[in-house]
Formats: C-alpha cells, sequence, structure tokens
C-alpha cells in the first residue's frame, strides 16, 4: 500500500519520515498555503532522500508554466492537482510531462463528487479523495463519510485523505481498502512541521495490519 505524507517543508524531517516507511512525500507547491515550499527548497528535500521515494508536488490551478518552473528546479516524480482542473487540462499535462504521475485530488463536498471523480479515471493516472472545505484547499484535518465511499472503486488507483490520524487509520483502511492513503494536519505539530512522534505512531498501527 502507498503511504503518502504530505507538506514536507524540512529536510531533515523528510529522510526521518521516509526511513519510517513513507512511499512517497508530497510537497505544497500552492503559495496561500501555510505548507508551502519553494522549488529550491523541495530539491534540498529530495537530496536527503533515497532515490526510491516518490515524490510529488501539489499544485491548485497552476498554469502548465509554473508547474514546467517547478519541474526545472526539483526532480519531482509526479504532479498532483488540488484545485478545479478540466479533463483537458490533466490530458495537456501528460503529453508535457508524459514520465510522471499525474494525480488530480477531487474535495468531496456531496456524493455527486464520487461521479466527478470517475470522469477522470482515463486522464490520470490516480485519484486522491480528499475533504471539502469552503475556505482550505487541503490540510484541513477534516474527515470524509467514510461510509458514503465504501461503493467507490474507481479503474485507476486511489488515494484517500482528509482528516487521516494514526487512531482512526486502521478503521478506515478496513472499511475502504484504498490503494493508499495521504496524511498531513494527522502527523503535524503545526502547519509544515511533521510530528515524528505521530509519524513512528502511524507506521506502528500499520504494521499490525495483517
Ligand atoms: O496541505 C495544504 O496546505 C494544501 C494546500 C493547498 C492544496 C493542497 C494541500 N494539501 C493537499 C494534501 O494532499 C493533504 O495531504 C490533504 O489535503 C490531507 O490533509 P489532512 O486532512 O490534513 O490530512
Amino acid at each position: 500500500m502507498r503511504i503518502k505524507i504530505c507538506g514536507i517543508t524540512k529536510p531533515d524531517q523528510g529522510k526521518a519520515i521516509a526511513e519510517l516507511g513513507a512511499t512517497t512525500l508530497g510537497f505544497i507547491c500552492v503559495r496561500s498555503s501555510p505548507r508551502f515550499i519553494t522549488p529550491e527548497d523541495i530539491q534540498a528535500v529530495i537530496e536527503v532522500l533515497p532515490k526510491t521515494v516518490e515524490r510529488i508536488g501539489v499544485f491548485a490551478n497552476a498554469s502548465a508554466e509554473e508547474i514546467g518552473q517547478t519541474l526545472s528546479l526539483s526532480e519531482l516524480t509526479g504532479i498532483q492537482l488540488h484545485g478545479n482542473e478540466t479533463l483537458e487540462y490533466c490530458d495537456r499535462l501528460r503529453e508535457l510531462f508524459p514520465d510522471l504521475e499525474l494525480i488530480k485530488a477531487i474535495r468531496v463536498k456531496t456524493p455527486e463528487a464520487l461521479n466527478l471523480a470517475e470522469t477522470y479515471v482515463n486522464h490520470v493516472d490516480t485519484l486522491l479523495l480528499d475533504a471539502y472545505h469552503p475556505e482550505q484547499l487541503g490540510g484541513t484535518g477534516h474527515t470524509l463519510d467514510w461510509n458514503s465511499l465504501q461503493q467507490f472503486r474507481p479503474a485507476c488507483q486511489w488515494l484517500l485523505a482528509g482528516g487521516l490520524r494514526p487512531d482512526n487509520i486502521i478503521e478506515a483502511l478496513k472499511l475502504l481498502k484504498p490503494d493508499g492513503i495521504d496524511l498531513s494536519s494527522g502527523v503535524e505539530q503545526s502547519p509544515g512541521d511533521k510530528d515524528l512522534t505521530k509519524v513512528t505512531q502511524l507506521f506502528e498501527v500499520l504494521s499490525t495490519l495483517t
């Protein structure tokens, strides 16, 4: 299972989280976020990571030029789109950056959002379901209504996000069986500052899964 820890801003924390078992690290490239990190600082984190760790840049309604600029300065392996990006825009990014994983995040406000998510399956590699918040694009700490997701089986891999923590992750996994999980504020001391004790707890509880 993929375990993505998002909102990394510090090389020492990125390295420690990778060593604890994260398969994937996420870097917030959205300027309005308290977890924003520059492309140069992303690269400083990447330089201390094992090459096997996946490295995702998180964007929201960014232009292809802005994404390209970030990619030219940091060795990312994927792009996560967290805004209102269209199917056509996903196709364009695939053409421009064919070697990168493309993840489309859908913020689930109503059950119809799951139908919207399904429309992306042939346009991206991976879907990510996150909580909806009227003022925050991500990192909200709010959980989704897991019961309403039980029939969600898209024809591509999907990651569950939104308010996941060491003390609720097992329940979520047993109920939904996603291909991977994405955590941010649930393993933080403050936005952008990860709590290695909470990350350690996360991997301890995950190791109890059979
Ligand atoms: O985390 C942010 O600050 C953020 C800002 C703008 C767009 C996306 C953002 N985060 C995206 C993520 O992938 C988070 O990991 C996801 O929203 C889950 O966050 P949390 O509920 O805190 O676990």
